[in-house]
């Protein structure tokens, strides 16, 4: 039985990695931490987690690492880093679903996130954890950065494209819509119900700071050019969908398409590569940590269209968090992951 700590447990990701920490056979959660919700009862942060056995919520300075052997850090960005280079002097293993140690350039992170890193000697062992295309690095890695929930969608629609050139350069457009949860927990004027609900909105658009880290995951995999990407904000809870437009290489069709990657995800107990003809849905993946992709053919001769659905708070975020603790172990990848999407 390994021992957990969950930093920035009184935010989203981290009462999801709580949720999903409660049902793993192997992880028992040891501390909790929150910042202006320090020192309460878990249940009165999350009234949902009421009635179980959980420790009171302490700030981080205050957690005894001692006996602790990971730490899933569910921490804004640049707030986590030194706590993060000092957790790694006491337990195993970090997993961190910020972005703070997702760009392995600390120039580029710098340039993205408008401030210096403060541990760059950390970015050169670090694994980005894609889990589907990380597995091999990631058997006894110490500091995990979880892609964003944008790239997590979007790659898994893209990578195994790419790694076949089946795509051209020229081409890869996403057009993407979040859940309010990918805000996180705080009160802003914009994320009000009477502001979010009935309408949708695009957002950084041109600029968003998740369009460097899928460009620098599609360069390892060939794809040189810049990419075009606008996320859109959508009245539901949980969900993520990515509408990506690519043009085929000669010899490629969408049929072949289709099958490349069901052959490349078959192994994958998380990927599901829809048959012909269905529609992947947000709220089919709900909860679970299941990504699902449909591969479509544009009216536009020798076009694609890739529609990838996941939970933003799951595969985007603690699910595959715990999916990646779970290969850094040796252990089956499934372990705490078992549940279906929660539909209706
Ligand atoms: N939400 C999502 O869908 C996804 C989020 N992520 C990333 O996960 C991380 C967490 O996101 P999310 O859970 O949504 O965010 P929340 O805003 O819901 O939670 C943030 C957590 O961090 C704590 N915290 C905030 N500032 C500090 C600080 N200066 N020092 C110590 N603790 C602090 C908060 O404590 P308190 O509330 O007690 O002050 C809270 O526990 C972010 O980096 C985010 O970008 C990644 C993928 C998807
Ligand atoms: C709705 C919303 O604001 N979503 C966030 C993305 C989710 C997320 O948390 O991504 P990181 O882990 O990279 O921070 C955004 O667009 O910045």
């Amino acid at each position: 039985m390994k021992t957990a700590a969950i930093f920035g447990a009184s935010g989203y990701t981290g009462a999801e990695t709580v949720r999903l920490l409660l049902g793993h056979p192997e992880i028992e959660i040891g501390a909790l931490s929150a910042n202006r919700r320090a020192d309460e009862a878990y249940g009165d942060v999350f009234a949902n987690f009421s009635g179980q056995s959980l420790p009171t919520t302490q700030k981080i300075e205050d957690i005894d690492l001692t006996g602790i052997d990971v730490v899933f850090s569910c921490l804004p960005h640049s707030t986590g880093q030194a706590a993060i280079a000092t957790a790694l002097d006491h337990v195993d293993t970090v997993i961190d679903v910020s972005a703070d140690f997702r760009l392995s350039d600390p120039a580029e992170f710098e340039a993205v996130y408008g401030a210096p890193h403060s541990q760059p000697a950390l970015l050169e062992d670090r694994v980005y954890g894609l889990t589907e295309f990380a597995r091999s690095d990631l058997l006894g890695a110490r500091l995990v950065a979880c892609p964003g929930c944008f790239p997590t969608c979007s790659l898994l629609a893209l990578l195994p494209g790419v790694e076949a050139s089946a795509f051209t350069d020229s081409l890869i457009i996403i057009d993407a819509k979040t859940g309010v949860t990918g805000a996180g927990r705080k009160a802003t004027l914009g994320l009000h119900f009477s502001e979010v609900s009935d309408g949708a909105h695009a957002y950084g658009i041109g600029n968003h700071r998740h369009a460097p880290e899928m460009e620098q995951e599609l360069r390892l995999f060939g794809h040189t050019s810049a990419i075009s990407f606008t996320p859109h904000l959508v009245p539901m809870n949980r969900g993520m969908i990515a509408t990506c437009y690519v043009e085929l290489t000669e010899d490629w069709s969408v049929e072949r398409v289709r099958q490349l990657y069901a052959e490349r995800y078959s192994a994958d107990p998380f990927v599901t590569i829809m048959p012909d003809g269905e529609v992947p849905q947000t709220r089919h993946v709900r909860g679970s940590n299941e990504a699902r992709i449909g591969i479509f053919a544009d009216r536009v001769p020798g076009r694609a269209i890739i529609v990838s659905v996941i939970d933003n708070l799951t595969k985007g975020s603690s699910g595959q968090a715990v999916q990646n603790y779970n290969l850094t172990q040796g252990w089956t990848e499934t372990l705490g992951l078992g549940a279906t999407g929660l539909f209706p």
